[in-house]
């Protein structure tokens, strides 16, 4: 995507191919050293699997057709429909609000299976091929979106990935909201997909661990407890996703695909896939103090998301209308007390925090489970500079005058 000053981002076509490979190349790597002995995230992979063991028509059959009942869920009647922020042509978009119900009906549908036999805890053995097919389906997908995007007016197309270069645009995406008719393929893959099966990995490697050790582990319990609470919460808040950069910045090419579909499910179940094979002692303390850890950081993510989505939707809220604000140009204000008189971005620390939370109950004696923590610091700081970029186009002298009075971006007197 373009910057400001017309250069490219992540490194231009060379960083954008250097990603493709690197991504995929990091998630086999985690998904092998988890299971490895030393578990070491720094060391060489413990093997290099071969196509055997990558590919499988079953793992290809069982992506799809999660995906199709993922499809067939948000096609389902849904209880408001949403409007997406105004597009360039000064139209509006509308998304179908079910994600929850498409959680509840995931939920309903996935325990039935397993009571009727559904064998979830094979789940755990199967990651590899699973893995392999949300990579090339996510592959084949972006390639398909690319070529949508060629017959797709001006108007539709994204403010970055449109740079000519086939590489850097397949990669950025080139279309902001690919649509056949009014099922729209970023919205649905961005919150559906790939977090409900996160959820669904963790809760089979649970099942594994139960079938192991006899129960699961209280380090198991907590990791699948914070992360299904994560994952309700967005879809329990799926509006909210509409205002993210994701949906109204970012075109749909392979980062956000591959992103959705396979990074999300394999990487972030990256503690609970180290726990089934590094079970780690964990007491009732120490549980206590992680769960705490937890909650503040729910507490803050949850407090700015819905403090500055109240005070968008409406201003004059009794909730935030006493929240002091600065005018800018454009006739939308921002807000300078409240969560978002304390940094720049609070909802960042409280996602961070409870980062921490989800990777304490592997212990410390592994870098591995913090691999998430690490790797969302480094997301966090880059989406942060991309976003002050496009507040300072949008907002110029008042935002300015905001970075002057709140000058921390995430960590107060820090950073
Ligand atoms: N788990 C994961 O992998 C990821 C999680 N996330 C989470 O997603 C959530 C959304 O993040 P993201 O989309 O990056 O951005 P934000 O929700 O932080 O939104 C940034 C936008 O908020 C508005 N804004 C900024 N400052 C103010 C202010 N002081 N007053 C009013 N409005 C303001 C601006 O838009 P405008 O003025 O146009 O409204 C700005 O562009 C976060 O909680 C983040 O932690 C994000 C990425 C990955
Ligand atoms: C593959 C690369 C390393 C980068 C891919 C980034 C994506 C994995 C993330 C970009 C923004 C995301 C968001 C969420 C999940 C991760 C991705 C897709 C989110 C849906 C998680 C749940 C939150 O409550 C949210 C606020 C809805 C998030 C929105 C952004």
């Amino acid at each position: 995507m373009a910057s400001p000053q017309g250069s490219l981002e992540f490194g231009g076509p060379l960083g954008a191919a250097a990603l493709m490979l690197v991504l995929p190349a990091t998630m086999f790597h985690l998904l092998l050293v988890a299971r490895s002995g030393p578990a070491r995230l720094l060391g060489p992979p413990p093997y290099l699997p071969g196509p055997e063991a990558l590919w499988s028509p079953r793992a290809l059959q069982l992506v799809l057709a999660w995906l199709g009942l993922q499809a067939a869920l948000y096609l389902l009647p849904a209880r408001k429909v949403a409007e997406g922020q105004e597009l360039k042509n000064k139209s509006r978009l509308r998304y179908p609000i079910n994600g929850f119900q498409a959680l509840v009906v995931t939920t309903l549908l996935v325990g039935l299976g397993v009571s009727a036999g559904l064998p979830l805890d094979a789940l755990p053995e199967m990651l590899l091929p699973l893995a392999f097919a949300a990579t090339l389906t996510a592959f084949v997908f972006s390639l398909l979106l690319y070529l949508k995007a060629l017959v797709a007016p001006a108007s539709a197309l994204a403010p970055g990935g449109n740079s000519g270069n086939p590489i850097y645009d397949f990669f950025l995406g080139r279309e902001l909201n690919p649509r056949i008719s009014s099922f729209d393929f970023k919205y649905f893959c961005e919150l559906r997909p790939g977090l409900m099966a996160w959820v669904l990995i963790n809760l089979a490697l649970l099942l594994k661990e139960a079938e192991l050790r006899g129960s699961p582990s209280l380090a198991m319990w907590l990791v699948n407890g914070f992360q299904l609470l994560y994952v309700a919460d967005a879809l329990w808040h799926e509006e909210a996703v509409l205002t993210t950069m994701d949906i109204t910045h970012d075109g749909f090419g392979f980062m956000l695909a591959f992103g959705d579909l396979a990074w999300v499910p394999f990487t972030y179940s990256l503690q609970a896939q180290f726990l089934l094979y590094h079970p780690q002692p964990l007491g009732l303390p120490m549980a206590s103090v992680i769960c705490l850890i937890n909650a503040i950081g729910y507490y803050v993510f949850r407090g700015a998301n819905s403090q500055k989505n109240t005070f968008r939707k409406n201003p004059s809220d009794p909730r935030v209308a006493d929240l002091e604000t600065i005018p800018t140009a454009t006739g939308r204000q921002l807000l300078v007390s409240g969560w978002w008189g304390m940094v720049r971005h609070p909802n960042y620390l409280g996602d961070l925090i409870m980062a921490l939370a989800w990777s304490l109950p592997c212990g410390v004696s592994h870098l591995l489970p913090y691999f998430y923590l690490l790797y969302f610091t480094a997301l966090l700081v880059h989406r942060e500079a991309r976003d002050e970029q496009q507040c300072l186009q949008k907002y110029g002298l008042a935002w300015r005058e905001y970075c002057k009075r709140v000058p921390y971006r995430i960590l107060p007197y820090v950073y």
